[in-house]
């Protein structure tokens, strides 16, 4: 059988030690040993069954969605579960749903911006899930200038109070993930303002749902915002509206580790800085850059997979066609994005551990890197979903008409996957972050101040000086270019954290090759693909890039016996990928063939409507015919 065959001998040919790359690609063998456990309870679970899940209504499929999160905290609890073991089921059970933000987003808020007492009195509850809560920043007229969210949170010193208000239609809440139908509370982030004075945004938290019948609470107006991009994928999540009608909350619910009101309605300043407000964004940020690598190497073990099974053209001696991924074109699209699903696996390691030197720095005072964190998380989050975004996309082409197929996978994924270029900031946003990052960094040049961490590459370059005088004439005129160079600085980022990796010691047989050969693809495919930079501003000569494109091609050679091999290293299961063309066993057809059948509307031979809407018109033409 064909794809059998083909898949087996491919793994044959490997050149590397395939178990000692799974290591790697999970970060450590206690890691690999979970995910491979958990990976495994989840695909054995029929609760956790995704092959209908495009085919279901939007109440059939949120409902399969509450029963998915009630099973899974159920089988959190009974197996008793570590917080690594329960984020690896989440991970596997792979359908986007409001735990994520409980979890991800409400209770990492209160951790990072709640007092000592706040934690004391909300986290527990929040952790034995006796609330659920949300993150309701984003509004109907403003996501990306929260400084502009129009949410009011007066301050009542005759209740000691605050009246958390939507003024205007555009304030209305509008997108937050659990908020729509389940979420019992929320932070929610809105104007301070005492004795009529406006000191700018901050969080606060707010019941918005009965905990006996969960009716929304007086005051309070809540919905889901409709149905999202594509089927399935993101409607698992209730993205909803929200509006206050004059609502009244403890003063004790503001968040108050940046600043505090007290009973007198005086602000009280910590010495912590006022961006804090925004720092459950660099945990999502960070986190966002971890599933990246994620998304992208599901795509690209579907596709490579396929490309391995699939035949087309050139008839070899015995009368086979040759495997698409023998064709240079095929490698030139798909190898780059192996290279970066592992380049971006190992930026996001680094960045997870950036994050917790951060953490640990401002919990001892120290809030020097903070914008480091924040330019870091912000531009790699930005760089890695957009190109994760387009590489979806890519597989989905690199795969041919069956990849337009639900049953491919690839639809879904991509649906699900394109909206991490907008949510936590959109990237465009994101990168003007950064570039301001890097020409406040540029300006302290002269200064005596060295630039330190992922800048201090900046303190070599002497034309940077000018730079930043031309910057000077306006930033907004020149953001296109900024933005440009906020990408180039991150694309530099993610080549020296790979190359930083292969100074590790790696162990286990060709593996180091390997990675060599796919840090080498990435530098020189983000160099092919920005020449016109290269050569116009002299970084490199028109010789070197020929000989950097000869050499790329000749790596393309190198990693060509070891694709197959290089996406196993992923160790995804066939319930993980959820795809028929990327199949651990290659039996791609009869699968296919199989899976058609399944459409409910074969259920019958005759369509339903054939006698309205069909027989009517063949009958017409046929008389018609007659005249
Ligand atoms: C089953 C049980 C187990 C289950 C386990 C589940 C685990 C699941 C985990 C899943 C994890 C997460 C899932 C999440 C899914 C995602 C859902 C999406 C959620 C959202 O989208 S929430 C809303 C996000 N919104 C945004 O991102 C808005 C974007 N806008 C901004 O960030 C800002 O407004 C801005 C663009 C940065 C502009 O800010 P501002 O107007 O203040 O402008 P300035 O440019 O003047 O900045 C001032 C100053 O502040 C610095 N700065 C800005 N941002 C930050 C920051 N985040 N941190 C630190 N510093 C920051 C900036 O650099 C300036 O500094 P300077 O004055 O130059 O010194
Ligand atoms: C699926 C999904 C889930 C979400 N979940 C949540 C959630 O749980 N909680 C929550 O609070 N929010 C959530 N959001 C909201 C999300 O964070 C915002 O949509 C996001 O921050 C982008 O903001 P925006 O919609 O205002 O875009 P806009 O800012 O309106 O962007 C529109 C366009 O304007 C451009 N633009 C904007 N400002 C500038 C500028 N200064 N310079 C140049 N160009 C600019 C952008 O690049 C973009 O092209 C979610 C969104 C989605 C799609």
């Amino acid at each position: 059988m064909a794809g059998f065959d083909d898949l087996a001998s491919e793994r044959s040919k490997a050149q590397f030690d395939v178990e000692e790359m799974k290591v790697i690609w999970a970060g450590s063998r206690h890691t690999l040993e979970v995910s491979d456990r958990i990976s495994r309870l989840v695909a054995n679970d029929p609760v956790f069954r995704k092959d209908t899940r495009t085919m279901l209504s939007r109440k059939d499929l949120f409902k399969n969605t509450l029963r998915k999160a009630a099973h899974a905290w159920k089988r959190i609890i009974e197996l008793r579960l570590s917080e690594e073991e329960a984020a690896e089921l989440r991970f596997y059970v792979d359908e986007p749903a409001f735990m994520d933000l409980h979890w991800g987003m409400f209770i990492p808020t209160i951790k990072g911006q709640g007092t000592e007492e706040q934690q004391q009195k909300w986290l527990p509850l929040a952790y034995k899930m006796k609330i659920i809560g949300c993150y309701a920043q984003t509004e109907l007229g403003h996501g990306s200038n929260v400084q502009g969210l129009e949410t009011t949170a007066t301050f009542d010193p005759q209740t000691d109070e605050f009246i958390i208000h939507s003024p205007t239609l555009t304030s209305s809440k509008w997108w937050p993930g659990g908020l729509g139908k389940v979420s019992t509370h929320a932070v929610v982030y809105g104007r301070l303002i005492i004795d009529s004075k406006d000191y700018g945004v901050n969080g606060f938290i707010v019941q918005l749902r009965s905990l006996d019948d969960h009716l929304p609470l007086p005051g309070i107006t809540i919905g889901d915002i409709g149905m999202k991009f594509g089927s399935g994928a993101y409607n698992t999540m209730d993205n909803g509206v929200l509006r206050f009608d004059h609502v009244r909350i403890p003063r004790d619910q503001m968040l108050m580790r940046v600043s505090q009101v007290t009973r007198e309605g005086k602000l009280v300043q910590s010495n912590v800085p006022w961006q804090l407000v925004y720092g459950t964004m660099v945990y999502v940020r960070q986190k966002i850059v971890s599933d990246a690598s994620c998304a992208l190497s599901r795509a690209v073990c579907i596709a490579t997979r396929y490309s391995a099974v699939r035949r087309q053209f050139g008839l070899q001696s015995n009368g086979i066609e040759t495997q698409v991924i023998d064709y240079k074109t095929q490698q030139s699209r798909l190898f780059p994005l192996l290279a970066s699903a592992y380049a971006f696996r190992f930026v996001g390691e680094w960045l997870k551990w950036l994050y917790m030197d951060v953490n640990q720095r401002l919990q001892a005072s120290d809030f020097s890197t903070l914008p480091e964190a924040h330019a870091c998380t912000a531009g790699l989050k930005s760089l890695t979903t957009s190109a994760t975004a387009d590489g979806i996309e890519e597989c989905r082409k690199l795969c041919g008409g069956h990849g337009y197929l639900c049953s491919s996978g690839l639809p879904e994924l991509f649906a699900v996957y394109i909206p991490a270029c907008t949510y936590e900031g959109d990237n465009i946003v994101l990168l003007l972050q950064v570039a301001r990052f890097l020409i406040k960094t540029v300006s302290q040049l002269g200064s005596g101040k060295e630039p330190v961490g992922t800048t201090v590459y900046m303190g070599r370059v002497e034309q940077l000086m000018q730079c930043h005088c031309a910057v000077q004439k306006g930033f907004l005129e020149l953001s296109a270019d900024l933005v440009q160079a906020a990408v180039a600085h991150c694309q530099l980022i993610v080549v020296s954290k790979f190359i930083e990796k292969l100074q590790q010691d790696i162990p286990g047989k060709g593996v180091k090759g390997q990675l060599e050969a796919l840090c080498n693809i990435y530098a020189l495919f983000i160099l092919h693909k920005h020449l016109g930079d290269f050569l116009s501003t002299g970084c490199i000569t028109p010789k070197q890039a020929s000989l950097a494109n000869a050499q790329l091609r000749s790596l393309y050679s190198q990693v060509r016996p070891n694709a197959i091999a290089l996406v196993d290293a992923f160790n995804y299961t066939d319930h993980y990928l959820s795809s028929v063309l990327g199949r651990y066993d290659g039996n791609v057809y009869p699968k296919l063939y199989e899976e058609a059948w399944k459409d409910p509307l074969n259920d019958s031979v005759v369509p339903d409507g054939y006698q309205e809407y069909i027989q009517p018109i063949l009958k017409q033409q046929l008389r018609n015919a007659r005249l």
